[in-house]
């Protein structure tokens, strides 16, 4: 049975997530604050976190990387308000596998802790997934989609390095992977390495490997993901995170073509490509003396940039169908197509979170529509009435009309619609959740 540890000082949505997911055969440990969730993280084998970003002792992104010191490779998932979005696009720069938008909706949660447990751990070796099928890479047609697969084309069957720039979301990993997939390589293991999720502690012997008893805790000689991809390509995601140690021995294993495990004398020789992606501005970083300036010569033979969704509108809704295309396959839904009132939202709003955050929009759309086309009732509202997801803007009795009426709106669903028990769930009476219902038109 899988392990899950959902970090929410809500209490009456943590019995809700907890009782949801129990119901459907994981354990949850449950807790609403930092310290506890790293107590019960060092005591029991955690495969999955839930946590929610405001914690009463502190954020779940300090949650992140705290528990990263102890753990480098257990997936999270980040619980936000649609408000926050540009807080989850942090979390998933800090290397979070998901985020999900409140009022959380019990299959979508379901559908993305399926995802987390099922997929390679951000570290692991994901050779062999070669996973995105021809069919699930699209090129667009606007003219820099079509110049971006030109650049793709052009570099693929060289063996230079390649440095993939764009924002989060953006589709680096994909560009990455389509990379691999052109090239002589294709055959051969593609490894993605997750460099936000490596701890300073453990990157070294995540990378090269490490031999028995080179440090504490090695109990077993191991491989690094070097050796996993030899032959094939190793896809070095967030490079910008990677502490400076690390930074010389790959610039090393660059440069001489050789690796050495943690406690080794001995050298191996390796044949890795090295794909790398960054969202920031690494030559800032180089000027700041935090990257070296050989390292980011040496990854970056070539470089791609990746454009943010705004400026992609050409391409958009060949996305969004595809997405829906999935989503009505994944959910056995027939569902077919978006009207024409939200084509023109999706247009309008600057998708901060980029193609993920399509992706999930329409993924949760898909879950509550109960038409044939996608309607603006089924979008988040900061999309739906095209509200500014800048929170600051936002006065704080708005904002805490938003929270309300999301927490009213997802416990309504989990209890289906059941209004004795959401009225009990949320501590007020039926009449005031009637009333409630009312204003927020629920
Ligand atoms: N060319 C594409 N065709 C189809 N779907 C895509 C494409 N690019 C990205 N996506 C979708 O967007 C999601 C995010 O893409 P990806 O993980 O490659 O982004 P990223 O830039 O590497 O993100 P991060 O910076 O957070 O690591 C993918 O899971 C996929 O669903």
């Amino acid at each position: 049975m899988k392990h899950i540890l959902l970090v929410e000082d809500d209490l009456s949505y943590s019995r809700i997530i907890k009782t949801f997911l129990e119901k459907n055969g994981f354990h949850v440990f449950a807790t609403d604050q930092i310290k506890e969730a790293l107590l019960i993280a060092k005591r029991e084998e955690i495969d999955l976190i839930i946590t929610d970003f405001r914690l009463p002792d502190g954020t779940g992104l300090e949650l992140m990387s705290q528990y990263k010191a102890l753990n480098s490779i257990t997936p999270t998932i980040l619980i936000t308000n649609y408000a926050d979005i540009r807080i989850a696009v942090k979390a998933m720069k800090m290397g979070a596998f998901e985020y999900i938008t409140k009022p959380i909706n019990p299959d979508e949660l379901l559908l993305t802790v399926k995802d987390a447990l099922k997929s390679p751990k951000p570290t692991e070796d994901s050779s062999n997934t070669n996973s995105i099928h021809a069919l699930d890479y699209i090129i667009g047609k606007s003219q820099d989609a079509i110049q971006l697969e030109n650049h793709i084309q052009l570099v693929a069957p060289t063996d230079l390095n390649v440095l993939i720039l764009g924002e989060t979301g953006t589709g680096k990993e994909y560009i990455s992977r389509r990379i691999h997939q052109l090239s002589y390589r294709s055959q051969q293991s593609f490894v993605a390495v997750d460099c936000g999720t490596l701890s300073k502690d453990l990157a070294g012997s995540e990378l090269f490997g490490h031999l028995k008893g080179a440090f504490t805790g090695a109990s077993e000689t191991k491989a690094g993901h070097f050796e996993a991809a030899q032959g094939g390509t190793i896809f070095l995601d967030e490079i910008g995170n990677l502490d400076y140690e690390s930074q010389i021995k790959l610039l090393r294993a660059l440069e001489e073509k050789k690796i050495r495990k943690i406690g080794s004398t001995q050298e191996i020789d390796i044949d890795v490509r090295i794909l790398a992606a960054t969202n920031e501005n690494l030559l800032q970083q180089v000027q700041e003396g935090k990257f070296r300036e050989d390292l980011y010569y040496r990854l970056n033979e070539f470089s791609i940039t990746a454009l943010p969704l705004k400026n992609r509108k050409g391409d958009l809704m060949l996305f969004a169908e595809q997405f829906l295309a999935e989503s009505s396959q994944k959910l056995n839904k027939e569902l077919e197509g978006f009207l024409e009132e939200v084509i023109n939202q999706f247009l309008q709003y600057s998708w901060p979170g980029n193609l993920r955050e399509l992706r999930n929009v329409i993924r949760r759309a898909s879950l509550l529509e109960n038409g044939s086309f996608i309607s603006l009732a089924s979008l988040p509202v900061e999309i739906s009435q095209n509200v500014s997801n800048e929170p600051s803007e936002l006065t704080v009795k708005e904002q805490r009309e938003v929270d309300e009426k999301s927490k009213i709106k997802e416990t309504l669903i989990a209890t289906q619609y059941n209004k004795t028990k959401t009225a009990e769930l949320l501590g007020i009476d039926r009449k005031t959740l009637y009333n409630k219902m009312k204003k927020y038109s629920l």
